[in-house]
């Protein structure tokens, strides 16, 4: 590299804002809208140390050619499905394009139901975001990864938390009673390694994106009527990543970020009134800040031969 540098880079587009509609002649409207999110590692080296630009693909471009490709997607198709789309072309279609990152994120709009009945062309904004991240390069390797954002979950019971260190700092007792609420951030790799072995039709990454997410809040729940004891989020998450990872052989690693949003005892008293409210188990505090994060990431381990 010239004088005695060395520089990584790339660029691209963030934040490019698209939203598809489709009008299939049988049935209802289909609508996705997605914050789309491309960066490409490019040979444009001149543009960094001269003012050669010749070999630019310009961020303008990228941002277009998203409208373009959405364009062109007549038939309804995944965000993953789109990601790699995207990235293909760019990787294949500019010679000095090595490889490309398309990120993107969908905003929940679910079809209205009245009365039961679903709506032809009605949507409401749901609360989890869907959220793909795939990394190609020229030879068609892939990485794929999906993941989920704002999945709210709370249980009024059946969560604790004991036995941890004591020191001159503890205050927090133990208990075996208490509120657990998270909002869940995961992500998981699926172990597609070429645009080759990624499958076809049946095989829908929005389904298993529905199925991941029951999983996970299944196994934070357990069973409708007795639920499932949580003796700390660490191990609750430990659970929901394996409970995917033994469902679903074609992802590699679960990553979970869950913070621990506590709800606190309420307790007041005064000299007059010394049990005017007294915890029960009934009146707490909620609170954003500070939280608790628990984070992992699991992967299968490598079998032993
Ligand atoms: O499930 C929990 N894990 C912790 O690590 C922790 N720390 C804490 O103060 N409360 C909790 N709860």
């Amino acid at each position: 590299m010239a004088e005695g540098f060395k520089i990584d880079q790339r660029h691209g587009k963030s934040r490019v804002r698209v939203a598809r509609v489709w009008r299939p002649h049988s049935g209802g409207h289909v609508m996705v809208e997605w914050e789309v999110d491309v960066s490409l590692f490019s040979d444009c080296l001149p543009s960094y140390t001269s003012d050669d630009n010749s070999s630019i693909v310009a961020t303008d471009s990228m941002k277009n050619t998203v409208y373009g490709k959405a364009k062109e997607c007549t038939e309804e198709l995944t965000l993953e499905r789109f990601a790699l789309l995207l990235a293909r072309h760019f990787t294949t279609y500019y010679p000095q394009v090595t490889g490309a990152i398309v990120s993107i994120v969908e905003k929940p709009w679910e079809r209205v139901l009245i009365d039961g009945k679903p709506h032809s062309h009605g949507f409401k904004l749901g609360s989890e975001l869907h959220t793909t991240e795939v990394t190609m390069k020229k030879c068609g390797a892939v990485n794929i990864i999906s993941g989920l954002k704002n999945l709210s979950l709370l249980k009024t019971t059946q969560s604790g938390f004991e036995g941890f260190v004591r020191d001159k700092y503890t205050l927090l007792p133990d208990t075996r009673e208490r509120i657990v609420a998270t909002e869940v951030t995961s992500s998981w790799r699926y172990k597609f390694a070429n645009i080759s072995q990624i499958p076809p039709a049946p095989f829908c990454f929005r389904q298993r994106y529905n199925e991941v997410k029951k999983v996970l809040s299944d196994t934070f729940f357990g069973p409708v009527d007795t639920g499932v004891y949580s003796p700390s989020v660490q191990n609750t998450l430990y659970l929901m990543a394996t409970a995917v990872l033994n469902r679903f052989q074609e992802i590699e690693w679960v990553h979970l970020r869950m913070p621990n949003l506590h709800f606190l005892p309420v307790n007041m008293s005064s000299k007059e009134n010394p049990n005017m409210v007294k915890f029960a188990d009934d009146v707490y505090l909620p609170t954003s800040e500070p939280h608790g994060t628990i984070q992992a990431t699991i992967s299968r381990a490598m079998s032993k031969l």
